[in-house]
Formats: structure tokens, sequence, C-alpha cells
């Protein structure tokens, strides 16, 4: 029997409505399993990418020659793999991984991507890829960047607002031209109206990634554009420090990221602290400025936090005084060799002012996301 509400409900326009997955047919492909089987050669292990919580990934080839990510669901996840086709096809970005198609049949649920070659930012921060190479300062700004507008998009771009939940350097992908976009929609949410300002929706199940978990989130279960912000500042944090949000081979200061930033950045021992490749590669003003949006991005209060579009532009100006300070430093080292002296960095840091809006969350201390294959722990209610 219908129910009444429910009939009223979407009489009015009220009831919001998932399309189910036959309707986007019209919006991306869909594969027979034999196509994807042909693509990923019978999911072979040499065609293997990876695992994450929800899935396995392969590399395939399409009929056309196309390269493509073939996710292949876990029994317990299709759920979440719906939920990011029905997203996914909705939204198209530039800093979004792009979905080609999806193939549901029998027991098996396979959404198919653009491949994106050179893997996640996490790969790169943390070494885990046998070609390895550390990003420069400026690579580094520019994917942020990326990552950025894709957040503002997400937030802002479309009818509804779209919650990302998931956002981590792991799901940072970068493609052939070193170009960032977000990956992993498994989990995302639509929030109300882009325009509302009301944007608080409480979520009764906290799902998400140790050490990438807004305090507000976790602790009401208050869900928010502010609460991907949290997590974006987070990053912008490992992408400085070169390390994983939680790390239990360090001494146990060191343990918490944003505890040991907090830390370095009081006592002025940040140039030590940071990532050995970046030292003396940093102009002072680029740091300020990158410290100043990361620090409010991880304020306590969700309403203190900037928008993702303070964040972007904040991120281009960093890169901008990078690249202004570099070119004073080239004409005077005309070789290119030339180090930022460690005093300008304790000058800049006696002046931070955004020491106190850094907000170091607890949850998750005490666990480990150190995880050799980068499967992060997955926080489920
Ligand atoms: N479109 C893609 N192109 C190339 N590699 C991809 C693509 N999507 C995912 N991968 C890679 O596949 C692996 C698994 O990714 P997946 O997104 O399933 O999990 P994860 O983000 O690593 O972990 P979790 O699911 O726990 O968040 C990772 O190494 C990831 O870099």
């Amino acid at each position: 029997m219908k129910n009444p509400l429910g009939s009223l409900l979407s009489f009015l326009g009220l009831k919001k409505k998932s399309p189910r997955l036959e309707l986007l047919e019209g919006l991306c492909c869909r594969f027979s399993l034999a196509q994807i089987k042909a693509a990923t050669n019978n999911f072979h292990p040499l065609s293997y990418i990876g695992e994450g919580a929800f899935g396995t990934v392969y590399k395939g080839t399409l009929h056309d020659g196309t390269i493509v990510a073939v996710k292949r669901s876990k029994k317990s996840y299709q759920g979440e793999f719906k939920n990011e086709v029905r997203l996914l096809c909705q939204l198209r970005h530039p800093h979004l991984v792009s979905l080609i198609g999806f193939c549901v049949e029998g027991s098996e649920m396979v959404v198919v991507f653009e491949y994106m070659s050179r893997g996640s930012l996490a790969d790169f921060l943390f070494g885990i890829r046998k070609d390895y190479v550390p990003l420069s300062w400026k690579h580094r700004l520019h994917i942020c960047i990326g990552a950025a507008r894709g957040l503002h998009y997400l937030h802002t771009g479309a009818k509804h607002a779209v919650i990302h939940r998931g956002i981590k350097s792991s799901n940072m992908l970068l493609d052939e031209e070193w170009c960032c976009k977000l990956s992993d929609f498994g989990l995302s949410k639509l929030g109300p109206p882009s325009m509302s300002k009301a944007l608080i929706r409480k979520d009764s199940s906290v799902r998400g990634t140790f050490g990438y978990l807004a305090p507000e989130y976790v602790v009401h279960g208050e869900l928010t554009e502010k609460s991907d912000v949290y997590v974006f500042g987070v990053v912008l944090f490992q992408v400085l420090y070169g390390r994983r949000t939680l790390d239990l081979a360090l001494p146990d200061n060191q343990i918490n990221l944003l505890i040991w930033a907090k830390e370095s950045l009081r006592e002025g021992t940040i140039h030590h602290a940071i990532d050995p490749y970046l030292k003396g590669r940093i102009a002072p003003e680029c740091l300020n400025k990158y410290l100043e949006i990361a620090s409010s991005c991880v304020h306590l209060k969700g309403n203190e936090r900037p928008a993702m579009g303070e964040v972007e532009v904040t991120l281009e100006l960093a890169l901008e005084l990078q690249g202004r300070a570099d070119s004073e430093m080239e004409s005077i080292y005309p070789s290119g060799e030339f180090m930022y002296e460690e005093a300008s960095f304790s000058a800049f840091i006696r002046n931070f002012a955004g020491l106190d809006s850094l907000y170091y969350s607890e949850f998750g201390s005490g666990l480990s996301d150190s995880d050799s294959n980068n499967v992060e722990n997955e926080l489920s209610s």
C-alpha cells in the first residue's frame, strides 16, 4: 500500500527523489559485465590498481581504446556505489574525476571512471608509489588549488550543495598533466539548495576516516559543507609537513599532525618540522598566507571556517607570492640555486596570528593511519 504522506510530499515536490540507475543511462554509459570483463581481462591481477574500503580498482581498456579505472564494489557497499553513480553523473567539473559509466548485473556492481595515471596526492606525500618523486612546493600548491576548485564547485556550483564527506589526500587524484581531481563520492550527500544558509544537517550515522573528521560532525553529527572545509585544512597540513594525520611510528608529541603543527608553530621550529624536501624552498610570505588559510580551515567552530571559495583564492594568492619571491631571488642568484633563510621563517612565526584558530581534533588518536596499503580506517556507525 502506498504511504499517503509520501505521496503527498512527492505531489508537492517536497520529497527528495533519488533517480533509479536505469534512468541515468542518458547521462553516462551502461556497460554489460561482458564488456567490463573484456576491458579488465576478467579482473586480471595484472590490471589491479588498488583496494579501497568499498571496492577494488582495476585499470581497463574499453573497445574504443579509452583507458579507464574500473571500480568493483564489495557486496556490502553497493549502496555507496549507487550513491556515487547518481551524484557523479549529474556533476561535471574539470576538478572532479569523470564518471564514464556503470554496470549492474546479477550481484556485480561496477563503476567506470576516467583513468588518473599519476595516482593520488597521498601516494606522493607519503612516498607510496614506486615511481615516487617528491613534489616541489609550487607543484603542491597547484594541486591544492585544483582540489579547492573542485570542492568549491561541489559546495556552490550545482542546484544543491554536495557535501563530499570523504575528502582526504588519497581521494585527490592526479592525471597525466598533474591536474588534481576529487574522487570517491560514495559517502557524499546532497545538502540544501546551494544558496541557502541553512546548511546544518543532522547525520545520525557518522561515516568517514579517522584523522579526517570535523569535531562537530563526530560529536553532534552536524554535517555541513564546513565539515569538508575542516578536512581540507587537515590535507593542507599534510601537504606542508609531508606526513599522515596520525603516525604511531613517530615520537609521542609528533603522532598527531595537528598537535605537532601547533607545537612547531608556537615554538618557532616549523622550519625543522615541515617536509625536509621543502626546507628553504618556501618563501616566508607565501608560507604565512598558506598557514593562515590552513589554520582557519581547522577552526573548532564551523562558522568561523572560510568557505571553499575563499580557500581557493587564498591559495592562489599564496602561489602568486611564491612566484614573486622566487623571481626576486632568481634575479640575485641567476643559477637558480638559492634557499630561503631559517631566520626569515622565525621572524614570520613571531607575527603569525592564526595560531589560536588551529584546532586539533583528538578523534582517532591512538589509531594508526599509516596502513601500508593506504586504506585508512573507515568509521561506520
Ligand atoms: N580513477 C582512478 N584512476 C586511477 N586510479 C584510481 C582511480 N580511482 C581510484 N584509484 C586508485 O585505486 C586505489 C583504491 O581507490 P579507492 O578510491 O577505492 O580507495 P581509497 O580512497 O584508497 O581508500 P578508501 O576507500 O578507504 O577511501 C587507490 O590507489 C586509488 O589511487
